[in-house]
């Protein structure tokens, strides 16, 4: 046996429990817009989870698309700000919006994984009646006249209710179900949803056993900027309350959070960059970045 195949081998082995604990368990990927923007990464995002498909794992992935989203509005010359990590979404900007997520990077991401070997179909969560959207309502604290304020962020939602019936049909038929992070409301008007909601709403509506958010951190750092492997619901709280868990990754942590109290068995942040990240995460026993568990 030559060197290779022996570390295949191994390889193999290492990773064999771990098949069989994911074996027909439901696994939701949020792949966001910066992870996507090589193409080599692309394929190999393509190819892992082509991969999950094949060995019995059914992922069902949730993608971004925030930098795809600004270039198509530069290039049409509209405008469009961030407000707490949000885009502010009038009539212009989210017709942009749909026409990005659900067109060109719903369409990129379900062939990236059927190049790899696997079929794949892209749908947004207006299809199917997957995502029912309604306005995010979020209030603010004015600072300077202190007031308590209603932030309008125009067509941006949240989920309502999570159907996952089409879903559910897609996995039965072994197909990888690809999600643009898109609603309707129940007067027919499209919703811009954040994709870290989408994914988490997702993953709660089909019971999944883990969420894997990719983003381009190593995981959640602690106050001295060391990688924690796994904290539960109260750690994470903790660490949003003391203020070393901020910015970015306050909405993740927190959909997180939500996912497993909805039932999810385990939420990982992992770090979209490392190749192979997903099969780390999943198949090897000190996985890769950190594990949130109730
Ligand atoms: N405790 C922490 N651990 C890791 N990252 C943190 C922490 N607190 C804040 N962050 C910030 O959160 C960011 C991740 O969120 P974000 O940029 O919104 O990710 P994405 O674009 O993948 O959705 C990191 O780049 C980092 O700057
Ligand atoms: C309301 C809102 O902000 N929606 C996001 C949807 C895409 C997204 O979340 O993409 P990433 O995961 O790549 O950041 C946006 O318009 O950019």
């Amino acid at each position: 046996m030559t060197e290779e195949a022996r570390s295949q081998m191994e390889l193999l082995a290492v990773a064999l429990p771990f098949l069989k604990r994911y074996d027909d368990q439901i696994i939701v990927v949020k792949y966001g817009g910066h992870a996507m923007g090589e193409e080599e990464a692309a394929n190999r995002f393509g190819r892992d989870i082509a991969l999950l498909e094949q060995v019995g794992v059914n992922p069902v992935v949730v993608h971004g698309g925030g930098p795809q989203i600004n270039a198509m509005l530069k290039r049409l010359n509209v405008q469009s700000q961030f407000v707490n990590g949000l885009r502010v979404t009038d009539a212009n900007v989210v017709d942009v919006v749909e026409m990005v997520l659900s067109g060109t990077v719903n369409k990129q991401v379900a062939d990236c994984i059927t190049r790899a070997g696997a079929l794949a179909v892209g749908i947004s969560g207006k299809d199917g009646g997957l995502i029912r959207a309604r306005k995010l309502e979020r209030t603010y604290r004015d600072p300077e006249s202190n007031i308590e304020k209603v932030l309008d962020l125009g067509f941006v939602g949240e989920p309502d209710r999570v159907d996952p019936h089409v879903l559910e049909l897609l996995i039965g038929a072994d197909i990888v179900p690809v999600v643009a992070p898109v609603g309707v409301g129940a007067d027919g008007q499209t919703y811009n949803i954040n994709a870290d909601t989408a994914a988490g709403a997702i993953a709660g509506a089909l019971n999944a056993s883990r969420l894997l958010m990719l983003t381009d951190v190593p995981g959640v750092l602690d106050a001295d900027k060391k990688l924690i492997p796994e904290m539960t619901v109260a750690q994470a709280r903790a660490g949003i309350a003391a203020g070393w868990i901020s910015g970015g990754m306050i909405p993740k942590i927190e959909t997180c959070i939500y996912a497993i109290e909805q039932g999810v068995k385990g939420a990982v942040i992992v770090d979209g960059r490392v190749p192979h990240a997903v099969l780390i995460e999943l198949f090897t026993d000190g996985g890769a970045g950190t594990l949130i568990r109730p």
